[in-house]
């Protein structure tokens, strides 16, 4: 009865406007009741733990575990440590430090057993990791049984620069991961990414879209582009896919031989810093709030305003002749 009503309101409606049998009018219609949330979204507590890393790997771990706990004790459900958190950064340190993915790994067996005893969500950094006879900055995940549940190889690799400030080639020593990375957790889909893959915002769309609710970047940004971008990229990926975005970064060690900018960072979902700090070791925590997702996507209905028929990828360039 109620379908019948309503079919017939919308056919005399059409009869009068021609672009409700448009395309982009269906396409809308079918897009109308999306939910403003990802379904398996539940509200949790993170803990990014900046930790202050230095060259003894033992000494990195003991520390990791016990920032772990004290962030764990203040109620996070799920953690993050930095990119290379148990090494030192650079191309000269990545081959020394490697490491396989195994379960007899010093940092897989840590980090495991950290997950399982504190019983966390452990976002693992990254490690330099030897796999095949080649290199990558690989990240690994960890639920709240110890058992690993995401590998993510940077896809991305750091290769800039800046004449007479820095420059950088990972891909001197690193090779490149080749797939993108969602973790299923009983909070809700994560997108992973490390550092420098959060420049290419094709990634947190892609997995914002397959429904992550978050992306959690670990990082090393530095003294040249983290005061530049830090913040403004980790924004720019929440804002333009109303998600979170986490960004854990390595305290600043001014004696090794990359400065970390440190500022790890929380931004919501409308783009706004929830929780940062200086460049000192410590923990930054923030609530993530699925109401607050709902509300900004009911403000601004991006999701079901978005013109995939113009701008579809897989469909022929649409220009404006005019
Ligand atoms: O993108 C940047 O400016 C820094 C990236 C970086 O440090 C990294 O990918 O390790």
């Amino acid at each position: 009865m109620f379908t019948n009503v309503t079919t017939s309101f919308w056919q005399g409606i059409r009869k009068t406007n021609p672009f409700l049998l448009s395309k982009s009018f269906s396409y809308r219609m079918n897009h109308f009741n999306a939910s403003l949330v990802p379904k398996d979204f539940r509200p949790f507590r993170i803990g990014l733990i900046q930790l202050a890393s230095t060259s003894n790997k033992d000494e990195n771990l003991k520390n990791a575990r016990s920032q772990i706990s004290e962030a764990v004790q203040n109620g996070s459900k799920m953690v993050v440590l930095p990119e290379c958190f148990n090494s030192p950064y650079g191309n000269q340190y990545f081959n020394e430090y490697a490491e396989t993915i195994e379960k007899t790994s010093p940092t897989y067996n840590t980090l495991h057993s950290i997950a399982k005893e504190l019983k966390v969500y452990v976002f693992g950094g990254s490690i330099p990791e030897r796999k095949d006879g080649e290199l990558y900055n690989t990240s690994m995940v960890f639920n709240p049984y110890g058992d690993l549940i995401g590998i993510h190889r940077k896809i991305h690799l750091f290769d800039v620069d800046f004449p007479g400030k820095m420059t950088f080639r990972e891909s001197e020593t690193l090779k490149s991961g080749n797939s993108m990375t969602i973790v299923e957790t009983e909070f809700g889909k994560i997108g992973l990414g490390i550092c420098y893959d959060i420049r290419f915002p094709e990634l947190a769309t892609v997995a914002a879209r397959n429904g992550c609710s978050m992306m959690i970047y670990p990082g090393a940004f530095n003294l040249t582009t983290g005061p530049l971008h830090w913040e403004l990229l980790a924004r720019a990926r929440a804002v333009d896919n109303q998600i979170y975005v986490a960004s854990c970064s390595p305290a600043r060690d001014v004696s090794a031989t990359y400065h970390a900018w440190g500022h790890s960072t929380v931004v919501g979902p409308d783009g706004v810093v929830l929780s940062t700090m200086d460049e000192k070791p410590g923990i930054v925590y923030a609530d993530i709030d699925p109401e607050k997702m709902a509300s900004i996507r009911k403000s601004i209905s991006l999701y079901t305003q978005r013109r995939f028929d113009i701008y579809s990828e897989t469909k022929p360039l649409k220009l404006n002749e005019n």
